[in-house]
């Protein structure tokens, strides 16, 4: 072992006398966006004096912590703030409560305020994009911890961190083609990065979503923990299959969604259960206490080389996504943002897309009136 007291005398007579503030802003103030300076661990868990790790919190439980533009904009700071501060060791980004790290973009303001709004929207992507590229050029390691769904956006800042641990009941997925969007604020980027060309082409069209055991399979994700009690023991999701890889015909079955009587059965389980994340918080500190044993910016140096594959994918498309998603706001977005904000579980929240498909063969235009017609309560009592 070093001689700690050497090493910090060392310290005492080299560092400078005051240390230069290389943030642009001293504090941002935003609710929906916590920052916590948590004492750093050792991989045993023993507390280490005077270093730390930079959780950072969306806080919006209540619609499934999507991001507001004000959430948008703290996500920046904080990120810069991380990045800035000489005793944090790694980032861990996740968010409030069990249900969601990030449903994406806030869709009440979508359908509310940005729907037919392409220049405010245009001014958002701006923000958007420097979240993103906020996260990808971060001078620290950045955990991903999925405290619950990761879908839409949320699975997009989700995938520029560096490493991904969930609790094995989140779901993944894309939004994006079924409320009006293209997911290309970083899924369609770093979705090839991350499995093959042919899961990323299903999984950024079709938004289907997966279980947290499938990411773990395909290779997106780290690890994962189980996260359901069930008469005081961890048990592993049970709406997945965990206890095979192929079924009879040698199909992968390992992390897809039971079906039928199965499926009924494990709902029974999930309700008797409830959910605790402290493995998922213990999984979290162990990466983080091993990532603190490394060669900082040797460390730094590595994330940043192995970030480029989905840094240049980006880098080379992040300005035209604006403009087209800026676009979009006046026709597709405006309707499926709508579709999905005034509509409920009863009638649905999306629109009708034979419809639609059926009115543009033949020519139709995109007036207030189209809009109008393929939202889901369009013809029904209110
Ligand atoms: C599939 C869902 C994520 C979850 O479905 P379910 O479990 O059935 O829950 P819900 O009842 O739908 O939701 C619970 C309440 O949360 C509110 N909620 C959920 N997501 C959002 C959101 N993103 N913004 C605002 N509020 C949200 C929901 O309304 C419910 O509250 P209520 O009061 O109505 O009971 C499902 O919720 C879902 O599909 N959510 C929307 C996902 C989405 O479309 N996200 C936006 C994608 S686009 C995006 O993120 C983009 C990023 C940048 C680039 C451009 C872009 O499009």
């Amino acid at each position: 072992m070093s001689d700690v007291n050497k090493v910090m005398e060392v310290a005492r007579r080299t560092a400078p006398r005051e240390l230069f503030d290389h943030n642009l802003v001293r504090e941002f103030v935003c609710d929906g966006v916590i920052y916590e300076r948590r004492p750093a661990r050792t991989p045993e868990g023993e507390v280490v004096d005077g270093l730390y790790n930079a959780w950072i919190w969306l806080n919006n439980p209540r619609q499934y912590n999507s991001y507001t533009t004000e959430m948008v904009k703290g996500v920046i700071h904080a990120f810069r703030r991380a990045s800035n501060e000489r005793d944090v060791a790694c980032v861990v980004f996740t968010a409030v409560g069990d249900k969601a790290f990030c449903t994406g973009g806030n869709t009440k303001e979508y359908a509310e305020y940005y729907a037919g709004r392409p220049q405010e929207y245009r001014q958002y992507m701006r923000l958007f994009n420097d979240m993103v590229t906020s996260i990808l050029t971060c001078d620290k390691p950045v955990i991903n911890r999925v405290n619950g769904m990761r879908i839409g956006g949320g699975q997009e800042i989700g995938m520029a961190c560096d490493f991904t641990i969930a609790q094995d009941l989140a779901r993944f997925g894309q939004a994006g083609p079924k409320h009006g969007s293209a997911p290309i604020g970083g899924a369609t980027d770093f979705l090839p990065v991350m499995m093959t060309n042919e899961q990323a082409m299903w999984a950024g069209v079709m938004c289907e979503p997966f279980s947290a055991h499938k990411a773990y399979r395909l290779g997106m994700i780290i690890d994962l923990v189980p996260a359901l009690k069930v008469d005081g023991r961890f048990v592993p999701n049970p709406l997945v299959w965990t206890d095979r890889m192929v079924d009879e015909y040698g199909r992968f079955v390992y992390g897809e969604y039971k079906t039928g009587e199965a499926a009924k059965e494990a709902k029974a389980l999930l309700g008797r259960g409830e959910v605790d994340l402290s493995l998922l918080d213990q999984k979290v500190e162990e990466y983080c206490g091993k990532l603190l044993l490394t060669f900082p910016e040797c460390t730094t140096k590595t994330i940043e080389e192995l970030r480029k594959p989905k840094l240049e994918a980006w880098n080379r498309n992040k300005e035209d996504s604006r403009a087209w998603l800026a676009l979009n706001m006046l026709a597709e977005a405006k309707t499926g943002f709508r579709a999905f904000n005034e509509g409920d579980k009863e009638i649905g929240r999306e629109i009708d897309f034979v419809a639609l498909r059926k009115a543009l063969a033949q020519g139709a235009a995109w007036t207030p009136e189209l809009t109008e017609a393929l939202m889901p309560h369009a013809g029904k009592q209110r």
